[in-house]
């Protein structure tokens, strides 16, 4: 088997969000969280495993703050400025801007910048845990609470089989490029896998961790923190 029959792991990172929810002074993902900010702990993590062969960030146009976070020429590390008003838009843009330099059979690791607590040893698993399952895979949490249903009344909604979905989510190239381009709304699709499930297509859940939480509130700074420290 030559090279060119070996898969490819690449990382890529939409950091383009507003943080709306977080309500800060500027973008959460220049927040310092940890001592560094939020950005920069997944893309080091990315950096540190042995299994990515290169880091994808993608920023907005007008995005100022990127080259003191990520100075250019950062080992292993590439910023595309074609941020798009949504998430999906935003990982879409980057895939299109990569072709031509990706090949249809690379896998590609989407991870929200929001999500500090990354490690090499959870990006490993995800990459055992999907193997060459065709329809990718992503690391996610069962549910461990009783969930509640508020619409007309009340009710509680079996838990059996409920996950929430985390990142990395992990797809082929031409895959991801085909769900994400042929999904109808934007705005309907919070993660990457949905879109691949639109296609009939079961993305491989592999368990993750809570330490992987993402930056949303206020609240989640402490939270990420704490796991954070632990490391140190
Ligand atoms: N137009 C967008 C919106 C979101 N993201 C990215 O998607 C990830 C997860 O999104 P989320 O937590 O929703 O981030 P924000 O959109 O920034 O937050 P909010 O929804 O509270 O505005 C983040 O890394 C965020 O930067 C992006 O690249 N482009
Ligand atoms: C991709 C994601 O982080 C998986 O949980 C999530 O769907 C992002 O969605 P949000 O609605 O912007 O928080």
């Amino acid at each position: 088997m030559n090279d060119t029959n070996q898969p490819r792991y690449f990382a890529l990172l939409p950091a383009a969000g507003v943080g709306a929810r977080m309500a800060a002074n500027g973008p959460k993902q220049y927040l310092p969280v940890g001592g560094k900010p939020l950005l920069r702990h997944a893309v080091d993590a990315f950096r540190a495993s042995a299994l990515v062969a290169h880091t994808y960030v993608v920023v907005s146009a007008d995005d100022g703050q990127i080259d003191g976070v990520l100075p250019p020429g950062l080992d292993g590390v590439t910023v595309l400025r074609c941020g798009g008003a949504t998430r999906m838009d935003t990982v879409l843009n980057g895939l299109r801007a990569l072709q031509g330099q990706l090949r249809d059979t690379d896998l590609v690791m989407v991870h929200d910048a929001a999500r500090p607590g990354l490690t090499p040893a959870l990006i490993e698993k995800l990459v055992h845990g999907v193997g060459d399952h065709p329809a990718g895979g992503l690391l996610a949490l069962p549910v461990v609470d009783t969930v509640k249903r508020s619409a007309d009344g009340v009710s509680t909604v079996p838990r059996t089989g409920l996950w929430l979905a985390q990142t990395p989510q992990m797809f082929s190239y031409a895959l991801l490029l085909r769900a994400l381009g042929s999904a109808p709304d934007a705005n309907a699709i919070t993660d990457d896998a949905s879109a691949v499930e639109m296609l009939g297509l079961s993305p491989r859940l592999i368990e993750g961790h809570p330490r992987n939480l993402k930056v949303t509130l206020p609240a989640d700074i402490r939270i990420a923190e704490m796991y954070l420290a632990a490391d140190a």
